[in-house]
């Protein structure tokens, strides 16, 4: 099966800063990588890069066989977004809209020029809703919600898109526990289904307990990528967060703990 991520001696910078050099990567359908790094190490920027919203520096992208380096066609856009959803840290709410609406805006790619949402791509999103705890907000105002419900609207929103590449910027932001939890389990269950997921996570436990692989961001360009089982450990982290960490086990889950 084709890769959905591949990329070879790609570098991504920004601002004169090294977020990544030469990373050779390769994300295969059904997979779930964490991406894990220090604040301002570049983990947004690199999914951006990802997402095709920004050039990398130099080496070769291709995004579920589109390629958006060395050479990117703006026609591809549109194929593009039907391939990847893209959740980004902040969301932004300049027009007032209900909830519904908002969910419907992950129909667009699948709409011709001229279209309305169908039944059918009201029920997608009203499936989504259900799925992020939101079946009674549909005729809310996105204004109103809550932090936490307005992420959970974000992920709604890209489930109602359901592309096969989920990347996901800091998807537990404002979210409780409980609801941390339902997201991970639920983007588990995209997986299972086939669709690929890459989150930028800050914790290692989630990281390892709802991703087989992680890609490490060093801030200087080096990165180490692989099965999580390998790479996220007490003496990786410690450098990559230049603070020491302690493994801790409970029955099966491992939680790592700032020292
Ligand atoms: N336009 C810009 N010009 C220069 N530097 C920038 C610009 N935009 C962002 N940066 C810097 O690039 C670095 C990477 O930012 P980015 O948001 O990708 O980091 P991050 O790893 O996602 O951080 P966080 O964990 O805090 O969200 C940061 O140091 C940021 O201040």
């Amino acid at each position: 099966m084709a890769p959905l991520i591949f990329t070879r001696n790609l570098s991504v910078r920004i601002g004169g800063h090294s977020i990544c050099r030469a990373l050779n990567w390769q994300v295969n359908p059904g997979e779930r990588w964490a991406v894990l790094g220090k604040n301002g190490v570049g983990k947004s920027t690199l999914l951006a890069t990802l997402a095709g919203l920004r050039a990398p520096d130099a080496g070769e992208l291709t995004i579920g066989g589109v390629s958006l380096a060395p050479t990117f066609h703006s026609a591809a856009h549109r194929h593009l977004a039907k391939i990847r959803g893209y959740l980004t840290q902040h969301q932004t709410d300049p027009f007032p809209s209900t909830v519904m609406e908002t969910a419907l805006i992950g129909r667009h790619p699948h709409l011709g020029r001229w279209d309305w949402e169908s039944a059918a791509d009201r029920e997608i999103a009203r499936a989504a809703l259900a799925e992020v705890d939101l079946a009674d907000f549909s005729e809310r105002e996105v204004q109103t919600l809550s932090g936490g419900e307005r992420q959970r609207l974000a992920v709604a929103q890209l489930l109602t898109q359901q592309p096969p590449l989920f990347l996901l910027d800091e998807p537990l932001t404002h979210l409780d526990l409980s609801h941390q939890v339902a997201v991970m389990e639920l983007f588990t269950r995209q997986a299972a289904a086939g669709a690929t997921v890459v989150a930028v996570l800050h914790d290692p436990g989630f990281a390892v307990r709802y991703c087989e692989h992680a890609l490490l961001l060093f801030g200087n360009g080096e990165w180490l990528a692989g099965p999580a089982t390998d790479i996220v450990t007490t003496e990786n982290l410690s450098r990559l967060y230049g603070h020491p960490l302690r493994e801790l086990r409970a029955e099966e889950l491992r939680w790592f703990v700032p020292l």
